[in-house]
């Protein structure tokens, strides 16, 4: 009875094309038959094609910019849907499938949404989830900064990996667009196998759906990366001419499980190297900073210090006066306005501590997403200008151009 419902829940016995996510489908997409390509392809077990296709068609190069992804709304209902699909994905929690098949549907997805739904309610803005309404502007300034530099065109589409707007309709966007070579920068600068490593299987998962392939390359993670680190380092100091110095800087990343790490997952040596170079930017003596993990899920032992107990341990240890930085996330979400900016100053000040000040994420602050804009010119380097109509010489100059930006901020190459 159990595997029965798992396999209805699972979808074991679909071909491995088959999704219900059709929200990349515009009625542009539908042909005569009424149906959309992707449920042509679906239903056929062919490939989703370009019927459209005439030789000598404009092409252009895609830029996919994703993050994690958020609930559609603050409510239960919605948060169940975006929980469901988030915690069953294997690159987030690697437990034994049916087991964790009957805990998350038994008993996680009947009672995470209310709670969650109710912290995703405090931050909801009034154009929604701050993650996505900043990933969409970050997205539209780095289209902006890659147009100013580029001589050819160039599409960028914005996709969270999970809930919308889905990989597949950032996808498609951009193979509607012609792209035939596809750049994907995940907004995750210290790479993850459950953030970067996920990122990578849904899109390799989607293109293979296609008849014509793209090129694809993969920015994997810019933790150590001079624009991005001086980004921080620059954010940082402005915030303490703003509202003055604490005694203690505290560097708060994302937790992962510590068997992660043990199986080798590189994302906590990126941590600490990004705090370490951004710690080094500023001049910071040893005593003055330090690097934890925060947003725990679940019983089993995760990344440590954790968060939660460092600042609520910091008062007892004379530290009365705490600046919180989050480097990990490039734009603030509920796990920084709600688990650091709110809740973690509440627990510092209920422990004894007097002064706590939340430093923002980089959000779309204009060296940010130069940083962001940069990074995409040095990945984007040799592609061949057969085919695209791009300026081949001018196009090298720029992403030397980056190069040498990058190599003046002290990047090794
Ligand atoms: C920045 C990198 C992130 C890593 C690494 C990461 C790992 C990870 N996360 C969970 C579980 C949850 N994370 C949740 C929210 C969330 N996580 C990240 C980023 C990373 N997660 C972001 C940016 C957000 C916020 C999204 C938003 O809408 O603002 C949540 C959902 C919220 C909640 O119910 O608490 C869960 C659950 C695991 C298990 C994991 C690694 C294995
Ligand atoms: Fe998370
Ligand atoms: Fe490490």
């Amino acid at each position: 009875m159990a595997l029965e419902l798992y396999r209805e829940a699972v979808d074991l016995d679909a071909p491995v094309t088959r999704r219900k996510d059709e929200s990349a489908e515009t009625s542009a997409d539908r042909s005569p038959s009424g149906l959309s390509s992707n449920q042509k392809a679906e239903r056929t077990m062919t490939y989703i094609g370009e019927p459209d296709y005439r030789h000598g068609s404009p092409q252009s190069l895609g830029i996919l910019i994703t993050n994690l992804g958020t609930p559609d709304a603050p409510t239960p209902a919605a948060l169940k849907r975006y929980l469901k699909e988030f915690l069953w994905d294997p690159r987030v929690v690697e437990a034994p499938r049916p087991l964790w098949w009957l805990l998350l549907n038994g008993l996680i997805l009947n009672t995470r949404p209310r709670k969650s739904a109710a912290k995703y309610a405090q931050i909801w803005g009034e154009d929604g989830s701050p993650l996505l309404t900043t990933t969409r502007a970050q997205g539209a300034a780095v289209a902006e900064r890659m147009a100013e530099r580029l001589p050819g065109p160039v599409k960028v589409a914005v996709a969270m990996r999970y809930g919308n707007p889905s990989i597949r309709a950032g996808l498609e966007e951009l193979r509607r667009a012609g792209a035939r070579r596809i750049l994907v920068l995940p907004l995750y600068p210290q790479y993850a196998a459950s953030t970067t490593g996920s990122t990578f299987d849904a899109v390799t998962h989607e293109v293979s759906r296609w008849r014509w392939v793209p090129e694809l390359r993969f920015i994997m993670g810019y933790h150590s990366d001079p624009a991005y680190v001086q980004a921080v380092a620059d954010s940082i100091r402005e915030h303490w001419q703003a509202n003055g110095q604490g005694e203690r800087l505290l560097f708060s990343f994302h937790g992962i499980p510590r068997d992660y790490l043990d199986q080798g997952d590189p994302y906590h040596c990126y941590c600490q190297t990004t705090a370490r170079l951004v710690a080094e930017n500023l001049g910071l003596p040893e005593h003055q900073w330090q690097v934890a993990f925060q947003s725990r899920f679940g019983r089993q032992q995760w990344l440590t210090p954790y968060t939660s107990e460092t600042i609520t341990g910091l008062p007892e240890q004379g530290v009365k006066s705490l600046d919180v930085v989050c480097p990990g996330f490039s734009a603030d979400c509920l796990e920084t306005l709600e688990e650091i900016a709110d809740e973690s100053r509440e627990a510092f000040l209920e422990a004894g501590g007097e002064r706590f000040s939340y430093i923002p994420s980089l959000n779309t602050r204009r060296d940010h997403t130069d940083a962001l804009a940069d990074l995409i010119l040095r990945h984007i380097q040799g592609w061949p200008e057969a085919d695209t109509g791009y300026d081949y010489e001018a196009r090298r100059e720029l992403g030397e151009q980056a190069r040498e930006r990058a190599l003046a901020m002290g990047a090794k190459n």
